[in-house]
């Protein structure tokens, strides 16, 4: 999130320079490679013995063997994490980056080359021969296997290094800033930690799916279950495999209730329903979506359910909605109807089944709306802190006499917050919703001086200054958004939101 003085910003999606750095600052690590693909259909326990590596002594790159094969045993050690929690190794003697998910900066392990890419190859762990650094025990049952969290266990300080790492190098590598800015004080802040670790979500997003998704440890004990269909969480790294589970430790208790009803509920033969199937294009539920809020006279935690599916069929969902609307956290049903063969949740018609189309939950004194649809800050907690944190970095003069242009506004929480000290609020946004949202909000909230704009900012022409007197404040929650100067002068053509790769100075 950046607070920023006007005017142009620029958004630069790089395809994995900072992978392409790492390979050239590659150092051999004192590490064996094992050259002698290993049998795949076997998977190594943490108890199997573990084929004796071999050495690998080539660092030629023109050479085959210099790059891992496929099947290929390496043992490995665990630099640091990636963005989406993949642990980065080096191939000793090569340097060959490797990714594996679930490897924790720290940890020695082996692991089997499953894939290769153009510069980096992928590999599964077999086996942990030491531990990381800050080792935790997980406190979820489901942390080994959900693609919702990898990295449960390592200390919650731990992650938040290695998130601060990541944006370093993504700053550096892609945004392009001089490292040495980096160092300067205060130029990158220092990532402010959340106080709870777990129930923070005030959003979570479940699939249905054809295809259950279970851990080889766990094959012999689900053999007995004969339905394959699941409500969860995605398998890493797979659009069509579900782990089926009952309770997420990032949600609230009364979405878990939910959670757990649904589940017990939907395969019952008797209700004839069928999960959405990727491939063929058939059946019904898509996904189910529970949002949390606040009642806000009384600060209960209020619930919306959002039912996903590819056709519009309330008899259908019936005998679901009976159930789950007896929950006094309930105040909300709604269904989204998504007939396109993508499998994203935002419907092009949407229901209201029962209760109120909207949920509601106060930030920095304000009550907000919001639609199944439109974006809101996912952790309700920490975005008390962030926002208050935006207001300070503004250093609003507090006059009022300030433009404030709140760009990919969402449902406008962040100018709304602002706008009782400033002249006037702009925000834009693209998704529709999220446009009404924040207009109700203004309202609700006795706010008039904020305008709010439905568009597409990649799509701005010339004459987008024309929208809003000359800003004072700009807010961008994009990541990987700068800016550069001069100002321009009032409605002058405004900033470009998007530079294209190409314009771009090559990675060195
Ligand atoms: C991460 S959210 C931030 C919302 C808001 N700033 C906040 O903190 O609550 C990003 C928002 O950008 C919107 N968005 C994405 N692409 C956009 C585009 N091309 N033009 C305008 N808005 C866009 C999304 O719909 C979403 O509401």
């Amino acid at each position: 999130m950046a607070a920023v003085v006007p005017a142009g910003s620029v958004r630069v999606l790089l395809p994995r320079p900072w992978l392409r750095n790492l390979r050239r600052a590659a150092r051999p690590f004192s590490m064996v490679v094992a050259s002698s693909p290993i049998q795949h259909s076997e998977e190594l326990s943490n108890t199997a013995a573990v084929p004796e590596p071999q050495m690998s002594k080539n660092t030629d790159r023109n050479s085959l063997s210099y790059y891992p094969k496929r099947g290929q045993t390496l043992e490995l050690v665990c630099e640091s994490l990636a963005f989406k929690g993949k642990g980065i190794c080096k191939v000793p003697e090569t340097g060959y980056i490797v990714m594996c998910d679930r490897a924790l900066p720290g940890e020695k392990f082996i692991g089997r080359v499953t894939r290769k890419k153009d510069n980096y190859a992928e590999v599964k762990k077999l086996k942990t021969i030491s531990p990381h650094w800050d080792f935790v025990e997980a406190p979820c049952e489901f942390a080994s296997h959900c693609g919702g969290c990898k990295t449960q266990n390592l200390l919650y300080e731990a992650q938040v290094r290695a998130k601060e790492q990541q944006v370093h190098e993504l700053i550096v590598h892609v945004g392009k800033f001089p490292k040495k800015d980096l160092e300067h004080d205060g130029v990158v802040k220092p990532i402010v930690p959340c106080d709870i670790q777990f129930h923070y979500r005030n959003k979570m997003e479940f699939s249905f799916g054809t295809k259950r998704w279970v851990p080889v440890e766990l094959l012999q004990q689900e053999s007995a279950e004969t339905n394959e269909y699941a409500l969860g969480l995605h398998a890493p790294g797979f659009y069509d495999k579900v782990l089926n589970i009952n309770k997420c430790l990032l949600q609230s208790d009364p979405g878990n209730e939910v959670l757990a009803t649904i589940q017990y509920l939907w395969r019952d033969s008797e209700f004839s329903l069928s999960p959405y199937d990727v491939h063929s294009h058939r059946g019904f539920l898509k996904h189910l979506m529970l949002r949390t809020g606040r009642n806000v006279e009384t600060g209960q935690a209020e619930l919306m359910v959002n039912f996903v599916t590819s056709s519009y069929k309330p008899e259908l969902l019936k005998p679901l909605v009976d159930k789950i609307s007896a929950f006094p956290s309930v105040v909300s049903i709604v269904n989204n109807v998504n007939t396109s063969v993508g499998n994203t949740s935002v419907g092009e018609e949407e229901y209201t089944l029962i209760g109120k189309s909207t949920i509601t939950e106060t930030l920095r004194g304000l009550t907000f709306q919001i639609s199944a649809n439109s974006f809101f800050q996912t952790n309700t907690h920490q975005a008390e802190v962030l926002y208050k944190l935006i207001e300070d970095c503004a250093c609003l003069k507090g006059d009022g006499s300030e433009i404030v242009l709140d760009l990919f506004c969402g449902t406008g929480t962040i100018g709304l917050t602002l706008a009782k000290r400033v002249r006037h609020v702009y925000g834009f946004e693209i998704v529709d919703q999220a446009i009404s949202d924040a207009r109700r909000n203004a309202n609700l909230n006795g706010i008039c001086n904020a305008t709010f704009v439905q568009g597409d900012l990649n799509k701005i022409g010339d004459n987008f200054g024309e929208y809003f007197p000359n800003p004072d404040l700009v807010i961008t929650g994009y990541p990987l958004v700068r800016w550069i100067n001069p100002i321009p002068p009032p409605h002058q053509p405004a900033p470009e939101i998007e530079i294209i790769l190409d314009q771009l100075p090559k990675p060195n």
